[in-house]
């Protein structure tokens, strides 16, 4: 019989029909309010499931008793208590490596459209603001040459970090648990501490995975450690960072200027502060969000999970050690 898989995000048709095949789908476009109850109800017979984007709490695990794998369609895994997946024998796969060149090149445009004012002074065009020559109030700050320090230099903060070597002649430092020998030989990238980091880059840019050691690792305490001319990209997670303390720095010029990605309530609210400054670019998360490399992330998903309801975790698959 084939096994039972909940999927809670579209797909596209052939990736579906792939699916479809070999497990008996229950899908969701997308979990809300109207259709929450109808979800929980597929899990208590669901062996897998597939989807990104929704938070799997103590709840959701309790409603699938069945379960063996969960596949998310995304690399990071902040959704999931790893632990607890781990501890009933559920493996969580996800989707490493096929977003790494998307993000780290949305990342870097974070880098570019920060220093360059490119949002809030191509806005002033649109706006008729444009009516002479311009001066140093509309100046933005260089980027070759620059330092940039990544917090994370893993996939795509040495993705990121190859873009500002090779292409912009910058100066790489980094904050990372491991040393990255690669890095180091291949970009002349210098591990630091992490207070060393803040104090000598020209744009820290976080690419850290969320997990209770890195939320908010930026702080009041450590933008304050950033030079006033400084800027902060996050292509990470939201929750890396103390939102209202960015707020504040970012208000009274403790750094100059941010790039974000993702923030700590997704979608930002209409109401956030962070709106409101002009030093601010803020993209919806859409890190790896290109037609091709979605497509790669949801075929890559599937086949995880079809490999993982066979028992087969040696691709993807983020807790390997429960079929110890
Ligand atoms: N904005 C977006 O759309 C996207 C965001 N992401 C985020 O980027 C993150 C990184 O993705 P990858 O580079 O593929 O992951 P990765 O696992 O290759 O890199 C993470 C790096 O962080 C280091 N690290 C982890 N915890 C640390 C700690 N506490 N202190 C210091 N270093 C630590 C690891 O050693 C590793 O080198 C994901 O977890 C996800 O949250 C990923 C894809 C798209
Ligand atoms: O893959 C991830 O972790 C994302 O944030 C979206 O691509």
């Amino acid at each position: 019989m084939k096994p039972n898989v909940v999927l809670y995000r579209k797909i596209p048709d052939d990736l579906l029909a792939k699916l479809q095949e070999q497990c008996q789908v229950t899908y969701f476009d997308g979990i809300n309010a109207d259709n929450r109850a109808a979800f929980i109800k597929a899990l208590a017979e669901a062996e897998g499931v597939i989807g990104v984007g929704l938070q799997f709490s103590d709840e959701l695990m309790a409603a699938a008793p069945k379960l063996k794998a969960v596949s998310t369609i995304s690399v990071g895994y902040d959704d999931f208590n790893v632990a607890k997946l781990s501890a009933r024998g559920i493996a969580l796969m996800h989707t490493p490596g096929v977003l790494t060149e998307t993000t780290a090149d949305t990342i870097f445009t974070l880098v570019l459209c920060a220093a360059r004012r490119i949002t809030e002074l191509a806005e002033k065009v649109k706006q008729g603001e444009w009516q002479g020559s311009i001066g140093p109030d509309w100046y933005g700050s260089n980027v070759h040459g620059k330092t940039i320090g990544i917090l994370g230099m893993g996939r795509i903060g040495y993705a990121v970090a190859k873009r500002a070597h090779f292409g912009f002649g910058m100066n790489v430092i980094y904050y990372n648990r491991s040393a990255k020998p690669e890095a180091e030989q291949q970009l002349n990238a210098r591990r630091c501490s992490l207070d060393e980091l803040l104090a000598d880059a020209d744009f820290v840019c976080n690419v850290l995975p969320l997990m209770p050691e890195t939320r908010h690792i930026i702080n009041r305490d450590t933008l304050a450690k950033m030079k006033p001319s400084a800027f902060f990209i996050n292509g990470g997670r939201g929750a890396s960072v103390d939102e209202a303390a960015l707020v504040e720095a970012l208000k009274s010029g403790v750094i100059k200027g941010a790039g974000l990605d993702v923030f700590e309530t997704e979608p930002l609210p209409v109401n956030s502060e962070l709106l409101s400054l002009p030093n601010v670019v803020a993209l919806p998360h859409i890190g790896s969000a290109t037609h091709e490399t979605r497509y790669e992330m949801s075929k890559m998903a599937v086949e995880n999970l079809l490999a993982a309801l066979k028992g087969d975790l040696t691709k993807h698959c983020v807790n390997p050690d429960i079929l110890r």
